[in-house]
């Protein structure tokens, strides 16, 4: 239906570049009665008290570091290990502070739904700065996470080309909301990730798209694709198809270029 046209032609819903558009959505009639969205507004409110998000130009004391791929690759693993080594602080999104709501708004339309992925971005971030005054910050899952799967969600049984194309206004990141210093992307074969993945699954802790992502190549293929379309924020890949503490290894040599670490790992 999308195919080869751009994302303002597609009206893509889903994908948001700003706190205020975020907060449009969820303060319009209707959906600002839901009890999910009640709650989220509360809970950003309380926040935000100002009702002003602007993060472009705020400065870190410590650095920033985002660990993306697909479920199943390894990053809470190793942003953990990670964070170990740096004595730094591990987080994810959605942040806690709002991860006992994640379920209500998995019943929700793709664009509340995604909505609440989105501000759950900037409410990490304020997470995010306060903590970077004190020690390093690595994240599993960002900014990139949320465009990515959305976009993909809004072509789904569709074909490749049917992605808005690199240079998209659609791929790039929000003016406000902070940048992370550095973006580590696991790769791991598909073999690879349902292994790791399946002990999840056996939890029955998984997301539409997380069983969206093991059934069916399109999709994750269209995941993948609009993760590299974003390139205004540069993505390294990292192999994480080895152990984790080759994996580890593998993140330092990236991240010691910011960070130079005081602990002796071998790899
Ligand atoms: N490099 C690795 N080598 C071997 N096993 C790994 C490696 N990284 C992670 N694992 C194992 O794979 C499983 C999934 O890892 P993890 O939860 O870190 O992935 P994830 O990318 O955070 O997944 P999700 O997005 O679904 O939360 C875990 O059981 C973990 O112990
Ligand atoms: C943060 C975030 C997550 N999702 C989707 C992507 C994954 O398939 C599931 C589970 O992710 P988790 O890392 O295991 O919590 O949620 C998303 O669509 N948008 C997001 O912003």
């Amino acid at each position: 239906m999308c195919e080869n046209r751009n994302a303002s032609e597609m009206h893509v819903k889903s994908v948001y570049h700003s706190a205020d558009s975020i907060l449009r959505v969820l303060k319009a009639e209707q959906v600002n009665t839901l009890r999910g969205v009640e709650i989220l507004l509360k809970r950003f409110n309380d926040k935000f008290p100002e009702g002003e998000v602007n993060f472009s130009n705020v400065p870190r004391k410590e650095v920033f570091i985002v660990f993306e791929g697909l479920d199943g690759s390894g990053k809470s693993t190793i942003a953990k290990e990670v964070s170990k080594i740096y004595k730094g602080a591990m987080l994810a999104t959605p942040p806690k502070s709002i991860s006992d709501i994640r379920k209500i708004f998995d019943g929700y339309q793709p664009s509340v739904r995604k909505a609440y992925y989105s501000l759950g971005n900037y409410i990490a971030a304020k997470e995010i700065l306060d903590i970077c005054e004190e020690k390093p910050v690595f994240l599993d899952r960002f900014w990139h996470s949320t465009a990515a799967y959305a976009l993909a969600q809004e072509c789904d049984g569709q074909q490749l080309s049917s992605l808005p194309s690199a240079g998209d206004p659609v791929y790039k990141w929000p003016e406000d909301l902070i940048k992370p210093d550095l973006v580590l992307f696991l790769d791991v074969t598909e073999q690879t990730r349902n292994i790791r993945h399946a002990r999840r699954v056996k939890r029955g802790e998984t997301t539409k798209e997380e069983e969206q992502l093991v059934k069916d190549e399109a999709f994750r293929n269209l995941v993948l694709a609009a993760y590299k379309n974003m390139d205004d924020i540069p993505v390294v890949h990292v192999d994480s198809s080895y152990s984790v503490k080759q994996t580890v290894a593998q993140c330092l040599k990236h991240i010691e270029q910011l960070l130079p670490c005081k602990t002796n790992v071998d790899s």
